[in-house]
């Protein structure tokens, strides 16, 4: 860490993943401008990011997070980011069975190809939805105790829980950074910084 003009910043990337159609895109629009575009589903192509300043106990940090494409199609190109993710959002419909079911596939992909440390976060999206709720909360929080990880059941669209979610990895990363400082590595934005970006300081883990 080096310090700034302020504050410590750091650079936490996360990956949101779950099958297409659960949410993924939505949820971060709802968390990065508080909107929700109903009605609105256009599978994501390959990947986009989206860079989000939070203040986590007094300390700035920029979560960085990768929207990817749930269907199976741009499979390998999501695995790619894998590597580098310090933590992964892993998303459910409570209206689909099939996403539900297909969260343990996902589990054992990220285990397969993210780092060993990478914070897992289980989210049961579309929570408003309560008339079509297929997966009940106790199955979500069953199944996330099983692999420990971290659950709860969010809205896109109400933004129930959205910022909570994304706070609580925030958190869950800055105090396993200030207990367990790790080696720089090698992060996929010291190659694709904008321009504009100031050089060097306060992007690095
Ligand atoms: N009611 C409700 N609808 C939602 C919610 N989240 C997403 N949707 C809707 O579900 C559909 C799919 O949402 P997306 O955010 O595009 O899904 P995705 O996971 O990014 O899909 P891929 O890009 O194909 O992986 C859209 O029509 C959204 O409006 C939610 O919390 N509640």
């Amino acid at each position: 860490q080096r310090k700034c003009s302020e504050s410590y910043e750091q650079t936490l990337l996360t990956i949101l993943v779950g099958d297409s159609g659960v949410g993924k895109t939505s949820l971060l629009v709802q968390f990065d401008q508080g909107k929700f575009i109903p009605g609105s589903f256009s599978a994501t192509v390959g990947i986009g990011f989206t860079n989000k300043v939070l203040t986590v106990d007094e300390l700035k940090v920029r979560l960085q997070i990768w929207d990817t494409a749930g269907q199976e199609r741009f499979r390998s190109v999501t695995h790619a980011y894998y590597r580098d993710a310090q933590a992964l959002l892993l998303l459910y419909d409570i209206t689909s069975r099939s996403s539900f079911d297909n969260t343990r596939a996902w589990l054992t992909e990220i285990h397969e190809y993210a780092q060993d440390d990478v914070v897992i976060m289980l989210l049961g999206n579309k929570s408003d939805m309560a008339s079509a709720r297929a997966i009940r909360r106790d199955e979500g929080e069953k199944l996330a105790r099983e692999y420990g990880v971290i659950f709860l059941e969010t809205s896109a669209k109400t933004g129930l829980n959205v910022d909570e979610a994304f706070m609580t990895v925030a958190k869950e990363l800055v105090s396993r950074s200030v207990q367990l400082p790790v080696e720089p590595r090698f992060h996929l934005h010291d190659v694709m910084r904008p321009e504009n970006e100031p050089s060097a300081c306060c992007s690095f883990s």
